[in-house]
């Protein structure tokens, strides 16, 4: 009797689990695909049990081995890295038009590069749209559950904390750090030069830039005690590294050590902690002059959080995604920025007329700032051409209307920021050419959907730093600029690479003289 009740137990088992991964693996995605195709959406059509991933890889190995059959590629600016980065979506968008399905892992996804529809999710506000979760899982180690990771009510509670902290008048009294942080770096490259006998120095910036960007988090959240911010910072990229990889995109598993990750988050963790801790005791004793980013997101804690447990995550994981939201999206847009500059040297002296207009006295300060028009067009249309966030990806968490389409719940949304930034039907014929100008009278002057123009992410969930990230990007060209002279060294080699950001994939090298 018992041995007859173990079998039908274990065939009930044997059926149970295979008939769960079946339906979530393949008759749950199909019936999503099957809704949208109601819709008049079409897509590749995927096959058990990866759906198109095996496709992607196929379509992805095709355009590595274009690639490295040519050296570089032949216009720097011209040419659209999204074939070679993002081959597959580019194949079936010219397939299937800018909406069609696809599916990766057991994820149904809408892939969106229709304006309209870009516009329609840019003002929607529902909290229905969240971010995916099979993305922001793989995050948790890095992210907690901050802010980047959130969804729902608890998103709410803390955009509603953290945003006001990144308003203007806020950004205003940043501005001094900002040009403090930049101060070593332009000390290391005047150093550089004279070593080459007051010469032309052969320089990549990148590290140099990352340095800096990190820096103005570290001494924007942490002030006085900013040195901790960047073993904290040094650890947090570490950990990046090791739970970052493209299989991201095609919704696989990662392979990572889970013990070095999990020690990595936990170090981090202590070390965020102890700078809070510092932070109370010195409070209680000498009340700061000028509260930082982590005082105002610790009173806020407080007010906020009944339990002691509650708070803790809330600061610690909230560092930790201003952390890694705001210092390798700017430090690649700068790294951008002085690529286009080094092959415009015009736009250099645009930039330098005006700083010296501006800033006679030579110190940038915050009134000069708003004086400064041509390095923000440059800036613009950097991030127009090499946007470093490259997806707005969104999960429909429920049922969504998002224009026409309706949009079944579980269904994950992908745009493909570049190829928005591209288009020759939003931009007109000059698409491909750097062109600042463009945005002199702003973006709906720049474009015919200015809806499309979406370095920042879209609608409610769009980047709360990018005023500061404006701000910092504004100091630092400025600055480098006025002092210096460059032009792109025969050393760079055009290669854009997507590593969570699209950032230059060898570096950008540049050939810098002090400027007389
Ligand atoms: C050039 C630099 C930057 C770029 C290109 C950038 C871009 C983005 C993008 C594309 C998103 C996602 C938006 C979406 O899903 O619709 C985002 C979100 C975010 N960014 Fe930035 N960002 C930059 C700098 C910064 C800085 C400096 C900070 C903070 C100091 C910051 C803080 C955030 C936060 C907290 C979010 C999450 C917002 C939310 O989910 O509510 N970013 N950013």
């Amino acid at each position: 009797m018992a041995l007859d009740l173990l079998i039908y137990v274990g065939l009930f088992v044997l059926t149970i689990i295979p008939l769960y991964y079946l339906n979530i693996l393949w008759l749950e995605p199909q019936r999503l695909r099957k809704k949208l195709e109601r819709q008049g959406i079409r897509g590749p059509k995927p096959s058990f049990p990866y759906g198109n991933v095996k496709e992607m890889q196929k379509i992805q190995s095709a355009a590595n081995t274009m690639k490295a059959s040519r050296s570089s590629y032949g216009d720097f600016v011209g040419d659209d890295y999204t074939c070679v980065l993002f081959p597959y979506f580019e194949q079936w968008r010219k397939q299937y038009g800018s909406i069609y399905t696809y599916l990766a892992g057991n994820k149904q996804h809408l892939y969106i590069n229709d304006p309209e529809l870009v516009k329609e999710m840019n003002q929607s506000i529902t909290l229905g749209l969240g971010k995916p979760s099979y993305i922001t899982k793989r995050l948790s180690p890095l992210l907690g559950n901050g802010i980047l990771r959130s969804n729902g009510h608890f998103w709410v509670h803390q955009r509603k904390i953290i945003a006001p902290e990144f308003f203007m008048d806020k950004v205003k009294g940043m501005v001094g750090l900002m040009t403090d942080a930049a101060e070593p770096l332009l000390r290391k490259w005047e150093a550089c030069i004279e070593a080459q006998g007051d010469c032309i120095a052969d320089i990549k910036v990148d590290d140099d830039l990352r340095e800096v960007s990190a820096d103005v988090i570290s001494r924007a959240c942490f002030g006085s005690s900013y040195t901790k911010g960047k073993e904290i910072f040094s650890k947090l990229r570490t950990l990046q590294k090791a739970i970052s990889s493209k299989g991201m995109l095609f919704g696989l598993p990662a392979i990572v050590q889970k013990k070095d990750v999990k020690s990595l988050e936990k170090e981090i963790d202590s070390l965020i902690w102890e700078a809070v801790c510092e932070r109370k005791c010195q409070e209680t004793e000498t009340p700061l002059m000028k509260k930082d980013l982590l005082q105002m997101i610790l009173e806020e804690a407080m007010d906020h959080f009944a339990s002691k447990d509650e708070s803790r995550h809330f600061i610690v994981d909230n560092c930790k995604n201003i952390y890694f939201a705001g210092h390798e999206s700017t430090s690649v847009a700068a790294s951008w920025c002085l690529m286009l500059l080094a092959l415009y040297p015009e736009w250099q002296t645009n930039i330098r007329n005006e700083m010296s207009e501006a800033c006679p006295d030579g110190v940038l300060g915050v009134d000069s700032l708003p004086k400064l028009k041509s390095v923000t067009l440059v800036i613009q249309e950097a991030m127009r051409l090499f946007p470093p966030a490259a997806f707005v990806s969104r999960e429909a968490l429920e049922r969504t209307q998002i224009g026409h389409v309706d949009v079944p719940k579980g269904v994950c949304i992908w745009s493909l920021i570049p190829t928005l930034h591209r288009d020759p039907e939003i931009w007109g014929p000059d698409a491909h050419i750097f062109k600042p100008e463009r945005f002199a009278n702003g973006v709906t002057k720049a474009c015919k959907f200015p809806q499309a123009y979406v370095p920042f992410g879209v609608g409610a969930r769009s980047c709360l730093g990018r005023n500061f990230a404006m701000a910092e990007l504004k100091v630092i060209i400025s600055l480098i600029t006025s002092k210096f002279t460059y032009s792109l060294s025969p050393n760079y080699q055009h290669s854009p690479a997507y590593r969570m950001v699209v950032q230059p994939g060898h570096g950008v090298n540049i050939l810098i003289q002090k400027f007389q």
